[in-house]
């Protein structure tokens, strides 16, 4: 197979004005044990933008995006160094209380996951635990994340029943509406419909879209349609590396890098 050359790179700085960026990466590096899976990723994410991370498999993508929330603090023998700054803070260092940051920085997983409890107990866990008890405080907290991930029609007079019951395409939306239930900053979702069947895709692309006005996002997908429809940045990665950052639409008309209009076409990967 063509190898690219990995240090011919075009990454774009989004703004000069830092009230723009929700989050930005200053060399991360991974190592999974001698494996260095990312390999200086430097990248910001503007605020209220959909971001997708697009690459040919193994190249790091869902890697780099559990960086932004620290999962990769789950796995043992895993070493991330760079910055992560959020809110003038380098969320990266270990001062930081990764509980309490995960409340600002929600993740959404590939497989639909919900709690085996009730829909109405998927979203109202994480608040109780973090010790909101109010009763009028969940009901409406429930009913908005709900709505936001636009599936409050479809369950409100279901809300004691088990998730489990939901079909895949709406255990997803409970699961995104779970997340945002936390009210983070920032939803990160990797490759969130990649197990849904394309109506209930199409469903998540549009829950997507109505949340960016409260969110800032960044999703891997390998779904190269999916990236042009909902995204606003697209990041190329290749070999632990971002090769090209740019807004999508450039990525998909006019890439400046080989081996990134080569991926987008279909060539590789
Ligand atoms: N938990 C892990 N332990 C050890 N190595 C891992 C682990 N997760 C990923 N890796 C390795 O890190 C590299 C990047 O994997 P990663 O899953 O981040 O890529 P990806 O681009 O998301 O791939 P895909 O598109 O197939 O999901 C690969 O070499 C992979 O084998």
């Amino acid at each position: 197979m063509k190898t690219y050359n990995t240090d011919d790179t075009h990454i774009i700085k989004l703004n000069e004005n830092e009230q723009d960026i929700a989050l930005e990466t200053k060399d991360i590096h991974v190592w999974y044990g001698t494996n260095e899976a990312i390999k200086g990723v430097s990248l910001q994410f503007e605020k209220n933008k959909i971001t997708s991370l697009i690459g040919p498999s193994g190249c790091g993508k869902s890697t780099y995006l559990r960086s932004l929330n620290r999962m990769n603090d789950q796995i043992d023998g895993t070493k991330v160094t760079g910055d992560i700054i959020y809110k003038n803070t380098d969320i990266n260092s270990s001062r930081v209380d990764v509980y309490e940051m995960r409340k600002h920085i929600g993740m959404v997983f590939q497989r639909p996951n919900p709690f085996s409890k009730s829909i109405y107990e998927n979203i109202t866990f994480a608040l109780k635990r973090h010790g909101q008890k109010d009763k009028k405080i969940l009901d409406e907290v429930v009913e908005t994340s709900l709505k936001q991930a636009a599936l409050w029609d479809q369950v409100k007079d279901n809300l004691h029943k088990s998730a489990l019951a939901l079909s895949g395409g709406q255990q997803q939306r409970l699961c995104i509406a779970r997340a945002i239930a936390m009210k983070p900053d920032i939803l990160l979702l990797d490759e969130p419909a990649s197990a849904l069947d394309p109506i209930s895709t199409s469903k998540v692309e549009e829950t997507l879209i109505n949340l960016k006005e409260d969110y800032t996002i960044v999703i891997v997908t390998h779904n190269m349609q999916q990236a042009s429809r909902i995204s606003d940045y697209t990041a190329f990665f290749y070999m632990g590396k971002v090769l090209e950052y740019d807004q999508t639409k450039k990525i998909f008309t006019r890439p400046k890098i080989q081996a990134t209009e080569d991926y987008v076409s279909g060539h590789f990967g």
